[in-house]
């Protein structure tokens, strides 16, 4: 199936991807997508170019959200991949949380999307910031053929050339089995899959090898849960552009572990 897309669909994709300009930190932000973080230091994020839109190797990222936005409303006729009643809900709720997250995840790290669905905010993520190695986890066979066609279509056209090294990885099945495997991941995100306490939990166990984990939770504004070992290092609020819904996105850091009172290197 190929992707149409609109010239008001493009337009409102490119309101989002704009107004991710703003996350940069300085000069003017527009107010839509505007954080109000807890910590500052968010990383310039400019579609087509950039960050958030080119990988080293040269994928065109706002080109590749077009194809895939299209690819969603295509089969959304035949499989149901999104309750979006109109094009303004379809943007926001595919791309706006993602542009957010690609603002401020780390350089070149692993990221895991435990419930990607139609591919928000994972495969959005992907595109945007090429330099980070994706898997995306989805249980429902429909929702994984649709990510693997949509990557496959990406990887064709040139919109996605991943600058870690491999493409977005799809995994089927559930978070639940993948965090059994001791899995190697930096990063975990999350979208409307697990009630948030559930999420945290899982996405510690997610990214228990890794040296400097991070877990984000997406919320609405319902506030952030508490998990012990863990401290709340960004709390972004912001609404999203076109629909103008309230949002929130937490980033939890690990706590370094304290140290013993005379402990000595040599043990
Ligand atoms: C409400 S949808 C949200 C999809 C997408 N994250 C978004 O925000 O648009 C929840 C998705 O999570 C998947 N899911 C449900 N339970 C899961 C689990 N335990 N592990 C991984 N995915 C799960 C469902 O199949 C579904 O695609």
């Amino acid at each position: 199936m190929t992707s149409t897309v609109s010239p008001a669909l493009e337009q409102r994709i490119a309101r989002v991807l704009s107004a991710g300009v703003g996350l940069r930190g300085d000069g003017e932000s527009p107010a839509s997508l505007k954080t109000d973080g807890v910590a500052g230091g968010t990383e310039l994020i400019e579609p087509g170019g950039g960050a958030a839109g080119e990988g080293a190797e040269g994928g065109r990222g706002a080109e590749g959200v077009s194809t895939w936005i299209g690819l969603v409303a295509a089969w959304n006729a035949r499989i149901d991949l999104t309750a979006a009643r109109n094009e303004d809900e379809l943007v926001d709720l595919m791309l706006a949380d993602a542009v957010v997250l690609a603002a401020h995840l780390p350089q070149g790290k692993r990221v895991v999307d435990v419930g990607t669905g139609a591919g928000a905010p994972g495969l959005a993520v992907a595109l945007l910031r090429q330099d980070l190695a994706l898997t995306l986890v989805e249980p429902l066979q429909k929702r994984v053929s649709f990510l693997r066609n949509t990557i496959g279509a990406l990887l064709q056209s040139g919109a996605l050339k991943p600058g870690a090294g491999r493409a977005p990885f799809v995994e089927r099945g559930r978070g639940e089995e993948v965090a059994r495997r001791a899995p190697a991941f930096d990063v975990a995100i999350s979208r409307a899959t697990l009630a948030p306490g559930r999420w945290l939990d899982m996405g510690a166990a997610l990214t228990a090898g890794a040296a400097a984990p991070e877990v984000w939770v997406l919320l609405a504004r319902e506030e952030p849960p508490a998990l012990t070992g863990w401290e709340v290092a960004e709390d972004l609020r912001y609404r999203w552009p076109l629909t103008g819904v309230e949002r929130r996105a937490v980033r939890y850091l690990r706590r370094a572990p304290a140290s013993t009172p005379g402990a000595t290197s040599e043990g």
